[in-house]
């Protein structure tokens, strides 16, 4: 079975809080999502391998180490996209190959309408959703990486349920999982309780 790792820092419960607050703006909501998504960014990077590089300091040569896999990020269209500037800023060479898909509101299944893969895939694909419900999205997002020719592949979402987690797990065995927080379930709309509510709607203020 693939790897859970839920964040237990102080600093992802306090802006999870503020995050998941009904009273929170779309401004705020924003960059909450982008500093939890930097807290996962650093927990995902753990193993990365680096290779040398020589560089010389104002005072001396000396060999420094550098990043050496090509690295692709993968935003779920649409509410993914509030996670990828952080974790650009971090890995500003990396690759963003998009996603669409939208969980068709009756029938709960993901529906997809975008994909843009390049010929050959990269070394380590993140894929980033904030919400992982009823893991549908993130397993047929998956399947599409896996098909892609990707072997390296790490989910990373700020909320998750159990089902959703369980579904990735036994849908994708050899996908780690890294999440800020693991929530009780989902409701009859298997919207995530407690949740945040929509997270695309809330990124990009179309709560109607
Ligand atoms: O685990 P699941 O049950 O599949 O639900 C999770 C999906 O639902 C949300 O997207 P949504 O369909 O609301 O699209 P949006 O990002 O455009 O709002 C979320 O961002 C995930 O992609
Ligand atoms: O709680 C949920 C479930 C799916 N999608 C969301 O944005 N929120
Ligand atoms: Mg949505």
């Amino acid at each position: 079975m693939g790897t859970v790792t839920e964040l237990n820092h102080p600093l992802v419960q306090h802006h999870l809080t503020h995050l998941r607050d009904s009273r929170t703006s779309p401004h705020i909501f924003r960059a909450q999502v982008r500093r939890l998504a930097i807290l996962l960014a650093e927990q995902v990077c753990r193993d990365l391998p680096l290779k040398t590089k020589q560089i010389e300091t104002p005072l001396e040569p000396m060999d420094g180490k550098v990043l050496s896999s090509r690295i692709g990020l993968v935003p779920i269209l649409r509410a993914g996209l509030g996670m990828t500037d952080a974790l650009l800023d971090l890995l500003p060479t990396a690759e963003v190959w998009h996603l669409g898909f939208y969980r068709d509101e009756e029938t709960l299944q993901p529906v997809e309408y975008y994909q843009k893969f390049s010929s050959s895939p990269p070394d380590v694909v993140f894929v980033l959703d904030p919400m992982l419900a009823t893991g549908g999205s993130a397993s047929e997002s998956i399947n599409m990486i896996k098909k892609w020719g990707a072997s390296d592949i790490r989910m990373l979402s700020i909320i998750a349920a159990p089902e959703g987690i369980a579904r990735v797990r036994k849908k994708h065995p050899d996908v780690p999982i890294f999440v800020c927080g693991i929530d009780r379930g989902l409701n009859n709309a298997a919207y995530i309780l407690p949740g945040l509510g929509d997270a695309g709607d809330r990124i990009f203020n179309t709560l109607s």
